[in-house]
């Protein structure tokens, strides 16, 4: 069986589209520009390309962007009064620290001073309570796209056995609440699991989140089932050049699933597209309007 490739690059460019047609809907129906902040503290190369698609996307949606570049040296004081002010700013309704930050920065205490209700990466605790207690949360932005790319795919969840390998809280643990609420039954597997080979091959859905190179492979996977590769894992390709891999062993897995994300070009582009998305969502939530439409968990 060859799966079909659940094409992410395509399905984060309709959201995209989705997400322009709601702020447009923003700026001329009520005189509101959804606006959104990018911190960047420090240098890292694959943190700088990514704040930079994040800024160019934004405006590219019609929405106002941010970009706040700080040394890597910043001290936890600075970049806390930065926090409060986006915080404090009216144009400023979604907010991102990009992670991760340098190792003399507390990630946990930048995050619990960033406004719950900007918080577009769905990070902060508040945030994660409820989304765990099944309220209206921020959620985040990489399980919220591969929720999408599911509920497309296999159109309702309930009652299909997923396991999501990885038990990350940007990753792992949402994605597991997503798919609870979505009423599947649900196992995170994790470095610890005993026989995992046999725990995935029970799965519908196989949510791959380790960040360990191929360590899916295809005979751990059911015939059909549905896979979507979190990882995103750059190797040596030979010759001093390097390519992107995902956690699952793309060839062997592709072979027996039914459907499947490919890296890259899957899930990695919804990432963003839903960033967009939760900062439109928190622009009509500040105002009191009405969300956009499958936009949402
Ligand atoms: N504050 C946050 N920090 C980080 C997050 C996050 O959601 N919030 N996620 C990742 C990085 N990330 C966005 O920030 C991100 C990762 C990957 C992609 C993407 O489109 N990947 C492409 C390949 C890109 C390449 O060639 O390197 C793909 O998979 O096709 C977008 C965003 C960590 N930090």
């Amino acid at each position: 069986m060859a799966a079909q490739i659940i094409d992410g690059k395509a399905f984060a460019a309709r959201v995209r589209d989705k997400v322009a047609g709601h702020v447009a809907r923003l700026v001329s129906g009520h005189g509101v520009t959804p606006g959104l902040a990018v911190v960047l503290v420090g240098e890292d190369p694959a943190s700088q390309v990514y704040v930079r698609s994040k800024g160019r996307m934004t405006v590219e949606v019609g929405m106002a962007s941010f970009e706040h570049r700080l040394a890597a040296d910043t001290g936890e004081t600075e970049l806390l009064d930065l926090i409060a002010r986006l915080n404090a700013d009216p144009s400023v309704h979604g907010i991102l620290v990009q992670l991760p930050l340098p190792d003399h920065l507390d990630e946990a205490l930048v995050i619990a001073a960033i406004d719950p209700a900007k918080d577009v990466d769905g990070f902060h605790i508040s945030n994660v309570g409820l989304l765990a207690t099944g309220q209206k949360a921020m959620v985040p932005c990489t399980p919220l796209g591969c929720l999408m790319m599911l509920r497309d795919h296999l159109g309702d969840l309930s009652g299909l056995e997923a396991v999501v390998i990885g038990r990350s809280n940007i990753v792992g643990k949402p994605m597991a609440q997503l798919l609870l609420g979505d009423s599947c039954t649900v196992t995170i597997a994790h470095s610890r699991t005993r026989d995992l080979p046999e725990v995935v091959r029970r799965a519908d859905i196989v949510v791959a989140a380790v960040g360990r190179p191929g360590m899916v492979p295809g005979d751990w996977i059911k015939p059909g089932a549905t896979v979507i590769d979190v990882g995103i894992n750059r190797v040596d390709a030979g010759e001093g050049k390097t390519r992107l891999v995902g956690d699952c062993d793309f060839d062997s897995c592709a072979a027996v699933a039914g459907a499947i994300t490919p890296v890259p070009g899957g899930v990695g582009p919804m990432t963003i597209a839903c960033l967009l998305a939760n900062t439109v969502t928190a622009c009509s939530r500040a105002h009191g309007l009405p969300e956009p439409e499958g936009l949402t968990a």
